[in-house]
């Protein structure tokens, strides 16, 4: 395996991993594939870290097809030649959704897949399933979260739930954006484009802008933000009605 890999990816998974209890031994771990390059470096790394650690588990790639036609070939070959399992799931989900009229497409589309990601986990009786947020996602739904809701916290990266009975978890939450680019370019990795109408038009690519702005002023805010979230300040945290 290549040095730089750890440095670049592997190192901020394996902690990831062992500070939320992620994988354990015989856990059997679907990896969500949107085509995108973070769930492709995902289901990369969690093959390495399996065949090169001492740790014991069964990984299968995920992908939902919302029936838009895209074109999953390199992907599929990646992962024949890299001995790993996938499967793509095919469903009607774009034929329900209203992109004229609908303010919650994402939300709803997002709903859909979630229940057809877990339609496959029950046919393979898997324990968790693992999603390709990286550190920036974090922080960005982070930011999002207080700018537009006025709530505090990001997404969860270890989150059980009990009425499906399966983990989500986000091994890359340690990882930056701009070192799984370096990665995919490197490694030459299969990217497939999303035929998705709102592609790249999303509230969150306002934020990119935002977090890009306090960056030059504060260099190190994504790990600061990232850091505060295990670093919670009890106290100064107002609870109502005690
Ligand atoms: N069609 C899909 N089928 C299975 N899992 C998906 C699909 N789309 C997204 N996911 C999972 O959800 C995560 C977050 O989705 P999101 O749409 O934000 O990803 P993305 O940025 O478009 O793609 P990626 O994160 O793979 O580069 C992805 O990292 C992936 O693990």
């Amino acid at each position: 395996m290549k040095k730089y890999f750890n440095r670049l990816f592997l190192n901020d998974i394996r902690k990831a991993i062992d500070d939320f209890n992620m994988i354990k031994n015989g856990d059997i771990v679907l990896v969500g594939l949107s085509g995108g390059k973070d769930s492709t470096l995902l289901l990369y790394a969690l093959k390495l870290l399996r065949d090169y650690s001492h740790m014991d588990f069964k990984l299968i790639g995920v992908h939902i097809d919302y029936g838009w036609e895209m074109d999953f070939s390199s992907l599929i070959d990646f992962c024949e030649e890299e001995n790993i399992d996938i499967h793509i799931e095919k469903t009607d989900i774009a034929e329900h959704l209203d992109f004229e009229n609908g303010k919650n497409v994402c939300s709803l589309c997002a709903r859909f897949r979630k229940g057809a990601m877990a339609r496959v986990a029950k046919m393979y009786n898997a324990t968790k399933i693992a999603y390709g947020h990286h550190m920036d996602d974090a922080v960005e739904t982070f930011l999002m979260n207080l700018i537009y809701t006025g709530k505090l916290g990001s997404f969860s990266p270890n989150n059980y739930d009990k009425d499906k009975r399966l983990h989500i978890i986000r091994p890359m939450i340690y990882v930056k954006e701009e070192n799984i680019k370096k990665v995919v370019s490197i490694e030459n990795l299969p990217e497939i484009k999303s035929n998705c109408p709102l592609n790249g038009f999303t509230t969150r690519q306002e934020i990119k802008e935002l977090v890009k702005f306090l960056e030059e002023e504060y260099k190190d805010i994504r790990e600061k933000i990232i850091k505060s979230l295990s670093n919670v300040y009890e106290e100064g945290l107002w609870k109502k009605g005690e």
